[in-house]
């Protein structure tokens, strides 16, 4: 159990760079692993989510060093991993176990995946079936972990996904990498895009057609080791730009945040509901970056639908306590993929948020908030559900109350942010 802080007199202040993004740092790990020569990535997230995909492909025979932040991945190239004697343990990283899924169903060998209780609950049929179609081999348990792979020669495919997920698509693409002829992949709606982006880096060949959401992948066995620095991660920074919009008298500087587009509906959002944040872009030849100042706003009420949950899908807990303090009703919708993530986010939200007094609905796809309606804490003890993003979202709604509040399962910030609750006291 944790003690969280709560209202602090002079609100937030000083300048702080995030750690780096948790995607950007995975796929650094995959793409490095499978390149030929040397990846460097500085400012790597050293979460235990970025620390599983290392792992696993130490495991599947690629070298790889750390010291602190810097990573030096050894490529292999895309013939060199080989199998691993025991599963491999994806602990609680969805992105490691899709992507690895799409990685190693063209391998010429079988590999087991498995991950913790969390993991293992999330849906990975989502993956395994667009896989099959393109010749892929892979048995879950019942839709779940653990998964085997029997790697196979894949075909190239032209397929519709069925989702709005970043994960699902980017693990076609690692499969269609190997595939005997191009792939096409249609999105619903755009997703991040950093796989496209850092495998084009690495030498490949992608093209995202004009509308945005039709992905054409060239079967490519050589990829070059590259040098990067990873971005701060968006999904880290959105914590502060919260906590500054809404505890009265803060101004805090975010720099160097990861500032692709696919990534930044909290910014837009925010912007949106009258908060007061500028952007200062740095130029850079990769992905965009930036420093960020924010200050307190009173906030307007905001609706949100489908067309804009994927720029936002990790912040969501956040918008909802934005639209807690919001001068009216907000209402989010379309947003049933939080119903799978480490947890079902938008039940946890929920019940912890009607802890603390706050006038929230649940729909089956998002939920409804009044922000005029003043909070009291009915029950100080707030429970993460073993959710690295529940845990943080709280942790910042307990600065919105004098209330002393207690916080279980703390620890989950290991997942994407282990540093999180000393980064927020040094802006205290
Ligand atoms: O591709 C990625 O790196 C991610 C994609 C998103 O998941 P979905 O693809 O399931 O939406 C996001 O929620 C996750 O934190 C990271
Ligand atoms: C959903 C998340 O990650 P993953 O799917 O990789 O477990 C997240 O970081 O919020």
């Amino acid at each position: 159990m944790r003690a969280l802080k709560s209202k602090p007199a002079a609100g937030l202040h000083g300048e702080l760079t995030v750690p780096g993004d948790k995607s950007i740092s995975h796929r650094g790990i995959m793409l490095g692993a499978i390149s030929e020569g040397t990846t460097t990535l500085t400012h790597f997230l050293t979460s235990a989510d970025c620390l599983s995909t290392l792992a696993a492909f130490q495991q599947l025979g690629v070298p790889i060093e750390r010291q602190g932040t810097t990573v030096n991945v050894h490529g292999v190239g895309l013939n060199g991993l080989k199998a691993s004697s025991t599963p491999l343990d994806m602990g609680n990283s969805g992105t490691t176990t899709r992507l690895i899924m799409g990685l190693l169903s063209g391998q010429p060998f079988s590999t087991t995946l498995m991950g913790d209780a969390s993991l293992s609950k999330r849906p990975m049929k989502r993956v395994s079936e667009p896989l099959a179609t393109m010749g892929a081999d892979i048995t879950t348990t019942d839709g779940h972990l653990p998964v085997t792979i029997r790697g196979q020669q894949l075909h190239g495919v032209n397929y519709q996904l069925k989702v709005a997920s970043a994960q699902v698509k980017s693990a076609l693409i690692l499969a269609a990498l190997q595939a005997n002829e191009p792939t096409t992949l249609t999105e619903l709606l755009p997703t991040r895009d950093h796989t496209e982006r850092m495998l084009t880096a690495f030498g490949g060949e992608i093209t995202t057609a004009d509308d945005g959401v039709t992905i054409t992948v060239q079967p490519q066995p050589h990829l070059k080791g590259q040098s990067m620095t990873v971005p701060g991660d968006m999904s880290s920074a959105a914590f502060f730009m919260t906590a500054a919009s809404l505890v009265p008298g803060s101004e805090i500087t975010l720099k160097d945040v990861g500032l692709n587009h696919t990534r930044t509906g909290l910014l837009d959002i925010l912007n949106a509901m009258g908060g007061k944040i500028s952007v200062k872009s740095q130029p850079t030849n990769g992905e965009p970056i930036g420093d960020l100042t924010i200050q307190t706003a009173k906030l307007e009420p905001i609706n949100i639908g489908k067309e804009q949950i994927p720029a936002v899908i990790d912040e969501l807990p956040l918008v909802a306590l934005l639209a807690a303090k919001a001068d009216g009703v907000s209402r989010i919708t379309g947003a049933e993929e939080l119903r799978v993530k480490e947890t079902d986010r938008i039940s946890a939200i929920v019940s912890e948020f009607k802890k603390l007094g706050i006038a929230i609905e649940e729909l089956p796809d998002g939920f409804v908030i009044d922000g005029r309606k003043p909070w009291y804490v009915v029950d100080p003890v707030l429970d993460a559900h073993d959710d690295h993003r529940i845990g943080m979202v709280l942790g910042i709604a307990a600065l919105l109350v004098k209330t002393p509040l207690q916080l279980k399962g703390a620890d989950s910030v290991r997942i994407s942010y282990p540093e999180f609750f000393d980064d927020l006291d040094q802006l205290l």
